[in-house]
């Protein structure tokens, strides 16, 4: 899948214009947009970064990475997804950064998501749905979701079994064994619950564009 990424990557870069200021993502995709980024980068005024690896991967590349306060609204943001269904509704947050990735989203006239061919679905919930919870309420929330969805949270951890601490300091619980059939709906409750950050549903406010990695890459 790893050339489907980079194909999708690729194609993504006909939609940066000169002079923009680029949203960017994060992931093992996005990896490939940020090179390809950096060959223009010239061309752009600089990029909007959603996590702390994907700021270290555009400095290298000497693109500057500029603060969401100073910048206004972007025209456009790119980024992967975990899951993607036929109306672009996504789930992302496998890499844990789906919060500033959610607010780039919402900051963005344009989001076009770049995925390999794994990551489309009929349906959402096949990969385990990423929550951003605030620390001290992480038991309060894993009990909540177990009753708004009978489906069972799990408190995410490293390599070394430490619970993963998110860029803005927060925990992730990953739901598995969802069905899910009304996004917009599970995202607004998921919402709801004190102490959630943020849900890797991007429902509400969805892709605008989806590129699929091929030979040649599908737009969507
Ligand atoms: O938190 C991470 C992001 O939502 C990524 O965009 C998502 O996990 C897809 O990553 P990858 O391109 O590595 O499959």
């Amino acid at each position: 899948m790893t050339e489907a990424k980079r194909q999708a990557a690729e194609k993504a870069i006909e939609y940066v214009e000169d002079g923009m200021i680029v949203g960017v993502g994060t992931g093992s995709t996005v990896a490939y947009f940020i090179d390809a980024l950096g060959r223009i980068g010239d061309r752009i005024k600089g990029a909007v970064s959603s996590s702390e690896q994907s700021t270290q991967r555009l400095r290298a590349l000497g693109i500057e990475v500029l603060d969401l306060n100073s910048t206004g609204p972007l025209s456009l943001y790119v980024d992967g997804a975990d899951e993607c269904d036929p109306h672009k509704r996504l789930i992302k947050g496998g890499g844990a950064a789906l919060t500033r990735e959610k607010i780039i989203a919402e900051a963005s006239e344009k989001f076009v998501c770049i995925v390999d061919p794994a990551k489309q679905v009929d349906v959402l919930g096949r990969f385990p749905l990423p929550v951003e919870v605030i620390p001290m309420a992480r038991s309060l929330v894993a009990r909540e979701l177990l009753a708004i969805t009978r489906a069972q949270p799990v408190w995410r951890q490293d390599a070394e079994g430490r619970g993963v601490v998110t860029d803005n300091g927060n925990a992730i619980l990953d739901v598995h064994g969802l069905a899910i059939t009304d996004p917009v709906a599970l995202e607004q409750a998921i919402n709801q619950i004190p102490g959630v950050v943020s849900v890797g549903l991007f429902a509400r406010r969805p892709a605008d564009v989806v590129i699929v990695g091929g030979e040649p890459p599908r737009v969507l």
